[in-house]
């Protein structure tokens, strides 16, 4: 007897999914005495920086569901949400550029105040405002007065108002230039990191590394204080790795340009040491970031800068851990493989290399393929998104960077596989891949 279809079999999915995992959110907040879960008031709400693995499946599981459920029941709306939906981002790009996080501060201002600081027209500063209320940044409480909110006042720092810049500005620019970088045929089938769209935007031969240290220093230096303020879930970043467990252990971080991912490693575990190994302009910014935000580190004396290009010389030597965040990621096979070996000439035997980067999974179901983690391990079946959801549980961060690194350098994000088979090519072997729920993985590598 043929099975019968049950016609609304995914909506039933999906609502079980959201049910069941809104229940778990909510017994973490009451059973946490928890405040109020809004987007009303500008504090970070405790649950985003909980580190319970029961926890995280569940929101990534609301979300990812919400995301599903949209598509299915509005496709109209949906798509024209992403055809049109480049205006958000500039909006956001104007609310930065304007500083209207801080200028409103912690009232509620009316758009003629706000633009009035700002130098600006205040019926069209005000239309981009409205704009973000609809994503719920900023809210919008009486006819034209804006006030922060749990979204927008995440903009306050300095950092956070880079990020927007440097994707809103160079990299969107860059990203208009794609279909000619992918038609043009010096540029087609090129893996040369100077054949990107932002060659093509910037009408330059440089690599976007070279042209940013050379030409336009500012963007430059924003990007890096980018790197710093995109921020990541700090509870799931630093429990990635069991960093507790290397006693007394040194860190070089290479290209590791601020210190952004390494200063909260060594902040909450005081006995690592750190070398950061940089281009010589990144210097003066990470001495800067150093000082103002991690005194306790700068005081005790366990952080320090040298200088390296990592094209012309290998990291310093004799470190326990060598440490590659976002770095392989900008360049094209070649450069990336140049980089590792470099590393591998001054590891020993007992040195690591954790290589820390977003991990391409595919959207569809593969044992294989969606697995980072060592075959047959028990805790793998958690990271595979549960049905109707697509298997990554539809992961846009990461592909949405590999097209950012695309953009910028012909660079990508890589597979599992991918990053073996490149670490093999630098006399390294992949001997464990460390990951949760979060959107990063550590890749941990030893010499063959
Ligand atoms: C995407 S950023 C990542 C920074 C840092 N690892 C992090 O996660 O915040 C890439 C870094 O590579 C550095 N870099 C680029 N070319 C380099 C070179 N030839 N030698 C050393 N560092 C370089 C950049 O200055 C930048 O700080």
């Amino acid at each position: 007897m043929a099975t019968e279809k049950n016609p609304v079999q995914e909506l039933e999915q999906l609502q079980d999914l959201i049910n069941s995992s809104l229940d778990i959110v909510k017994k973490n907040i009451t059973e946490n005495g928890d405040p109020p879960l809004t987007l009303k008031t500008v504090e970070p709400h405790p649950i985003y920086s909980r580190n319970d693995p029961h926890l995280a499946q569940a929101l990534r599981t609301v979300s990812s569901s919400a995301q599903m459920l949209r598509a299915l029941l509005d496709p109209n709306t949906f798509l024209n949400d992403i055809t049109y939906g480049y205006h958000d981002e500039t909006a956001l790009l104007v609310a930065c550029q304007a500083d209207v996080p801080n200028l409103i501060g912690d009232t509620d201002r009316h758009v003629d105040e706000i633009a009035a600081q700002a130098g600006l027209n205040p019926d069209k500063l005000g239309r981009f405002l409205r704009n973000l209320c609809n994503s719920y940044i900023f809210e919008e409480t009486a006819p034209n007065k804006f006030a922060n909110n749990a979204l927008s006042a995440r903009f306050k720092p300095e950092g956070k108002r880079a990020i927007v810049g440097h994707c809103a500005d160079e990299a969107r620019v860059s990203s208009c230039k794609s279909w000619e970088a992918l038609t043009f045929p010096e540029y087609k089938d090129s893996t040369e990191a100077n054949k990107a769209p932002f060659n093509i935007a910037y009408n330059t031969p440089l690599t976007y590394f070279q042209y940013v240290a050379t030409e336009r220093p500012d963007i430059g230096i924003r990007a890096k204080k980018a790197m710093a303020g995109k921020g990541f879930n700090l509870g799931q970043y630093l429990s990635l790795y069991p960093w507790e467990s290397q006693k007394g252990a040194k860190i070089v971080d290479v290209g590791g340009g601020i210190g952004a991912a390494t200063f909260p490693i060594l902040q909450a575990n005081p006995d690592l040491r750190l070398t950061v190994q940089d281009i010589p302009d990144t210097g003066p910014e990470f001495q800067k970031n150093l000082e103002q935000n991690f005194p306790e580190i700068s005081k005790a004396g366990r952080a320090e800068f040298i200088e390296l290009d990592f094209f012309k010389s290998a990291p310093i030597k004799g470190a326990d851990i060598y440490f590659l965040r976002h770095v392989i990621h900008d360049w094209p096979d070649a450069e990336a493989i140049k980089i590792l070996s470099g590393c591998a000439s001054s590891m020993s035997a007992q040195s690591k290399l954790l290589i820390c980067e977003h991990v391409v999974c595919p959207t569809y179901r593969s044992a294989d393929e969606n697995s980072t983690a060592e075959k047959g391990s028990s805790s793998e079946a958690r990271f595979v998104a549960p049905e109707p959801l697509l298997a990554n549980w539809g992961d846009a961060p990461t592909s949405r960077l590999d097209l950012q690194v695309y953009t910028c350098l012909n660079a990508k994000q890589r597979t599992k596989l991918e990053y073996q088979a490149l670490v093999e090519q630098a006399g390294l072997e992949l001997v464990k891949v460390w990951r949760n729920l979060g959107d990063e993985t550590i890749l941990e590598c030893r010499l063959r």
